[in-house]
């Protein structure tokens, strides 16, 4: 089978062109080809499938071989993919698990549209939405020595959040204009170097605390920016930018 591999931010992904639909998706052959060891090794794996109504469609995996909900660092990657692929110019409509998404790509820079965020609730100090995958976000001081892997699985396996998991974000505010995002991600069940609706979540957050429009947004993968407008208590044309980029393409005799 023929793969390829791409990243954004340091999000890393498995990639098939799926377009004639002959990838087996079994759970223990994809969490095989995402191991770090014994596989190709990536925080998830992507499908680009056909679909009547948009440019293309994307199916999402995480690294333990589960189909998940949105991966916004996935999905700007997916449409970099399409983009090498000649399936559009420079604009792109595809549907993922959450609904429609419309992209933008610019120089290596993909622009990603992600779902309205009608509702922000809090737990205790923290906060927790939806931003096509659930997250929790929890502001701390010294992000860099903050214990990502312990914290964050603590989160995720507490009894309000253990059966469906949660991604769980730790959040710095750098200046008025810029945060630093660490998360530990559901299905890798690790901290990955970014993720997007993870990024997404934590700036909204951000943007609703200071009624600000836009944040760069720093990750140990590297920078992001995200957009958004606010109409009543719903966050709309939230747009999610960065880079994505392919690393290597081979092929593969695990399946
Ligand atoms: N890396 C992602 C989020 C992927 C989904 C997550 N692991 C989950 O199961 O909710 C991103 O960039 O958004």
């Amino acid at each position: 089978m023929e793969f390829y591999k791409y990243q954004g931010t340091g999000n890393d992904f498995v990639m098939v062109d799926n377009r004639d639909l002959q990838f087996p998706k079994d759970k223990t052959i994809i969490e095989k080809l995402c191991d770090r060891r014994f596989g190709i090794g990536a925080d998830g794996l992507i499908l680009l499938e056909n679909d009547p109504d948009y440019d293309f469609k994307m199916v999402y995996y995480n690294s333990d071989g589960g189909e998940s909900t949105m991966c916004g660092n996935g999905g700007r990657c997916l449409v970099a993919f399409a983009f090498f692929l000649d399936i559009f110019e420079d604009k792109c409509k595809f549907m993922a698990i959450d609904g429609e998404h419309e992209a933008e790509v610019h120089n290596g820079i993909i622009k990603l549209k992600m779902i309205n965020v009608d509702t922000i609730s809090h737990d205790g100090n923290d906060f927790v939405l939806n931003t096509g995958s659930p997250h929790y976000v929890k502001y701390v001081e010294n992000l860099s020595d903050y214990n990502v892997y312990t914290e964050g699985n603590g989160i995720r396996n507490s009894e309000n959040y253990r059966e469906k998991g949660i991604n769980v974000n730790f959040v710095e505010k750098i200046s008025d204009q810029e945060i630093f995002v660490r998360t530990y991600e559901r299905g890798v069940e690790d901290e990955t170097y970014s993720c997007g609706t993870g990024v997404t979540a934590s700036a909204l957050t951000f943007l609703q605390k200071h009624h600000l429009t836009s944040v760069k947004v720093k990750t140990l993968g590297g920078n992001l920016k995200v957009y958004a407008e606010k109409n009543g208590d719903s966050f709309q044309n939230i747009w999610l930018e960065g880079p994505a980029k392919q690393v290597f393409r081979g092929k593969t005799d695990i399946l």
